[in-house]
């Protein structure tokens, strides 16, 4: 059955549902494991969706995220603002308040944001903004914008997540590259996973991080970025087979910059919507050693997010 979109809204048209009824993981995740990216929706009669959205989701509230992390074996979440709620952050906060601690957030806000309000969104639990590139979400924002908030949020101890697609990053590597605080990638810079993964473009995005020791990479979205599949319902436990190699070659490489999240409501999905119990069983596929495991669930989260 569709899921309700409450407040008056109305569904982007072919709007993918999140999975009812996911699998029990086959994996079990190490003890303390962190979601590192996930989001919540709405309910739109509570915290009304964006003017300026891109997209209407179906709710995906709190109480929803959190039944699935004790579900799937989570401990913890990270709860990272979408762009259909803008830069009002009071899902987002109102989601951190009622984790009990067990959930920290990235916002997004924007240049005219006041001390007061950067100190209450750390008070919340936000550790983090996003700065969005990808064009089909967000209207462009000027550079100098973007310089002058990372520079007001890095002494309160947070990073700047970035998202992007692949063939963007050389236009915006100067401005990547000058960013003062931690930087972490979403989606692994969202590679063409038909192209090689030796080559030159997979290869820019490992320089990237090569070079720049404090950008991070979440090896997450397999779902989004996966061509041949399969995907990860009906049982299968061994998804997304060609993003594998891009996921696993940047857990090997760089083990303590690495995250993983499930990407929950998995907003603007096209062509399926995964089971999330089946996307956990796509962790082993990537970090392949108990101890890769635990630095991409546990340590590296631990140390961004929880580290006071
Ligand atoms: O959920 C994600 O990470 C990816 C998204 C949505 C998004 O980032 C947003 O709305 O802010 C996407 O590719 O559509």
């Amino acid at each position: 059955m569709s899921k309700p979109t409450a407040g008056g809204f109305t569904k982007t048209s072919n709007w993918l549902d999140w999975y009812e009824g996911p699998s029990k993981p086959r994996f079990k995740l190490p003890p303390g494991s962190v979601d590192a990216h996930c989001h919540v929706f709405g309910p739109g009669d509570k915290f009304p969706y964006a003017p300026e959205r891109k997209y209407t989701p179906c709710d995906a509230s709190a109480e929803q995220l959190f039944a699935l992390r004790d579900y799937l074996g989570f401990e913890r979440n990270v709860i990272v603002q979408a762009t259909c709620h803008g830069a009002d952050n009071s899902a987002l906060v109102d989601a951190l308040k009622k984790s009990n601690g067990k959930a920290r957030g990235v916002g997004t806000v924007k240049r005219s944001v006041g001390d007061e309000e950067l100190q209450s969104l750390h008070a919340a639990g936000v550790r983090g903004v996003r700065f969005n590139f990808v064009k089909r979400l967000v209207d462009f924002t000027p550079k100098d914008e973007l310089m002058e908030i990372a520079s007001r949020i890095a002494p309160l101890g947070w990073h700047v997540v970035i998202y992007f697609e692949a063939q963007d990053l050389p236009e915006l590597w100067d401005f990547f590259t000058s960013l003062p605080t931690t930087v972490v990638v979403d989606h692994m810079g969202r590679p063409d996973v038909t192209k090689p993964v030796d080559g030159p473009e997979f290869e820019l995005f490992m320089k990237f991080m090569r070079e720049h020791d404090n950008v991070w990479s979440k090896v997450s979205c397999p779902e989004r970025l996966s061509v041949s599949g399969p995907a990860a319902r009906d049982g299968e436990r061994n998804a997304y087979r060609d993003v594998v190699p891009f996921a696993r070659k940047i857990v090997e490489t760089f083990p303590d910059r690495v995250l993983w999240g499930t990407d929950w409501p998995h907003p603007n999905l096209k062509d399926h919507m995964p089971d999330d119990g089946l996307l956990v069983d796509f962790i082993p596929h990537i970090a392949t050693t108990a101890e890769l495991q635990k630095k991409l669930l546990v340590d590296n989260p631990m140390r961004l997010y929880w580290s006071e």
